[in-house]
């Protein structure tokens, strides 16, 4: 069976990828899976170059091909925020309660309207030889004002999604694959799917 290593440890994300790779018949492992892998430092400043750093660190690490995935929610009123620093917005420690939370009182008094956001999510695929190839995907969306929906993980509950008419947190990880900025990059990457397993990936 083919398989993909997922260089994340946000239970979250490998659910979502599982659920759309397993269809494809691609068997995911991520580095839940493995013993004492560190957390790589996030040190960039956009989606893109924390993804590069995370898939480029765990493929030298493992010597094998890793997809990496940097993602996070944008706020028009908040000019970007928490953007990049979406796991860490109320500080280190991945407090998604408190993060929601400071979203919250920033935007306190913003009518609806003006709520608009966006996520966003970067995938790097890097293979061992230090080639590294990245893509996007977004997913428009509104700030509630309060939490809603049980499923999910991070900002999901606080993101209404029009074209489902409800929060992210309320749909099932199937509907929130149709729609999530992780499903349309994870389709990008598709596009050279076949390539990505020209050689050594094949278990
Ligand atoms: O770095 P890894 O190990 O992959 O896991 P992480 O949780 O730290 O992930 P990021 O650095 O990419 O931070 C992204 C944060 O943005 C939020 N986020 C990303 N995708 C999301 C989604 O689909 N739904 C809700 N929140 C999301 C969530 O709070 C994440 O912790
Ligand atoms: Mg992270």
């Amino acid at each position: 069976m083919k398989r993909m290593i997922i260089a994340t440890k946000n239970k979250g994300k490998v659910a979502e990828f599982q659920q759309l790779l397993t269809k494809k018949g691609i068997e995911v492992l991520s580095l839940l899976d493995y013993n004492d892998i560190p957390d790589v430092e996030e040190t960039g400043t956009t989606f893109a170059e924390n993804a590069i750093l995370k898939a480029t660190t765990i493929a030298n690490m493992l010597h094998e091909t890793v997809i990496a995935d940097d993602s996070g929610l944008i706020v028009d009123a908040l000019d970007g925020e928490p953007g990049v620093y979406s796991a860490r917005y109320a500080g280190e420690g991945k407090n998604d309660q408190a993060n929601i939370e400071k979203v919250f009182k920033k935007l306190q008094g913003v009518p609806f309207e003006q709520r608009t956001a966006r996520f966003h999510c970067t995938l790097a695929i890097a293979k061992p030889n230090g080639d590294v190839t990245t893509v996007d995907g977004v997913c428009e969306g509104y700030i509630t004002e309060k939490p809603i929906g049980e499923n999910g993980f991070g900002y999901d509950p606080i993101f209404f999604v029009p074209e489902k008419q409800r929060t992210m947190a309320q749909l099932t990880k199937e509907e929130k694959n149709e729609i999530s900025h992780r499903a349309k990059a994870l389709q990008h990457l598709l596009y050279t799917w076949d390539k990505l397993f020209e050689k050594g990936n094949e278990s």
